[in-house]
């Protein structure tokens, strides 16, 4: 199975917000024909209103390829059985919401539903996200394939082993690109602090992020030697990592702690 399915058959995508229109910008960038989707949104954006072909808040197709789910898990069980009728069948339900387990599905849908748990994060958008997914048991590898496909098409797709894997995945590469907007948010600010022009500051802390971002996707050399690569032995760099590396109040335990929250936060989601 692959897009051409999709683009068959049809995608319905159940909640549009922040997650859902990253993901549909790019499949209709990647060429999904927007006439082969159907959205589902009681507040759709006024990108979405203007998309041409879309259906948008019309009857949906009775066996879509593909049901995307992308609502709040908090409107989970109020928007999710509206779809039940597609449950059971052929239909893959592709789920992206953060905590609900594909138990929970199974009993909103039905327990013969292929259903995969996949976690994305925004930078689909422009193509470079990252998603990982998970299939239930009556999830056949055509169906892996299918949602391999479609999400590969916004960025690289990693396959789990254990849904178990999910809350540490989420903790880290779904909610990740808000610990890097905030790294760049708090360089800015300590530029702006040490007297640089804020726009000059946001400027250098973009581009120093994203192009760090870029070298250490495209090197040979890993992130650590990188990061030698920059520090000068004795040098400026060196004072600034003595801060940030330290065991005791460093970046690593910091951001450990964060991790451990989100992991916790994404445990009580799923409850
Ligand atoms: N934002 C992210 O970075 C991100 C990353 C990975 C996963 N997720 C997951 O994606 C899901 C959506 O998150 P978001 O950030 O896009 O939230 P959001 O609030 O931006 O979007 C949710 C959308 O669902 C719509 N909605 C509400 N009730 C509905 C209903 N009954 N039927 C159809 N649509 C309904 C809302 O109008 C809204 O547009 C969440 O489950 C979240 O865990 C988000
Ligand atoms: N955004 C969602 C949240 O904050 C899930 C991962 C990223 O809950």
């Amino acid at each position: 199975m692959n897009m051409n399915d999709i683009e068959k058959n049809g995608l319905v995508l159940l909640g549009c917000g922040k997650m859902g229109s990253a993901m549909l910008k790019g499949w209709l960038d990647g060429g999904l024909p927007p006439a082969s989707v159907w959205v589902s949104d009681p507040n759709p954006s006024d990108w979405l209103v203007g998309i041409k072909g879309l259906n948008l808040n019309t009857d949906l197709p009775s066996a879509p390829a593909v049901v995307l789910v992308a609502v709040k898990p908090q409107m989970m069980a109020d928007a999710l059985p509206t779809l039940a009728a597609m449950g059971n069948g052929e239909t893959l339900f592709i789920s992206v919401a953060a905590g609900i387990t594909i138990a929970t599905y199974e009993e909103l849908l039905g327990s013969r539903t292929p259903i995969v748990r996949a976690m994305p994060n925004t930078p689909a958008a422009v193509g470079r996200g990252i998603t990982a997914i998970i299939g239930n048991g009556l999830a056949t590898a055509d169906h892996a394939e299918l949602a391999e496909a479609l999400l590969s098409s916004v960025g690289q797709v990693v396959r789990l082993d254990s849904e178990d894997q999910m809350g540490a995945v989420t903790a880290i590469s779904g909610c990740g690109p808000a610990y890097t907007f905030h790294l760049i948010e708090a360089m800015a600010a300590a530029g702006t602090a040490k007297g640089l022009n804020p726009d000059l500051a946001l400027t250098l802390a973009r581009a120093t992020v994203a192009g760090a971002g870029h070298l250490a996707e495209n090197s040979e050399e890993d992130p650590s030697q990188l990061r030698v690569n920059v520090t000068s032995p004795n040098g400026v760099t060196q004072a600034a990592l003595e801060v940030l590396m330290s065991d005791s109040d460093g970046f690593p335990p910091l951001l450990l702690r964060a991790v451990e929250a989100a992991i916790n936060r994404d445990r009580e989601l799923g409850e």
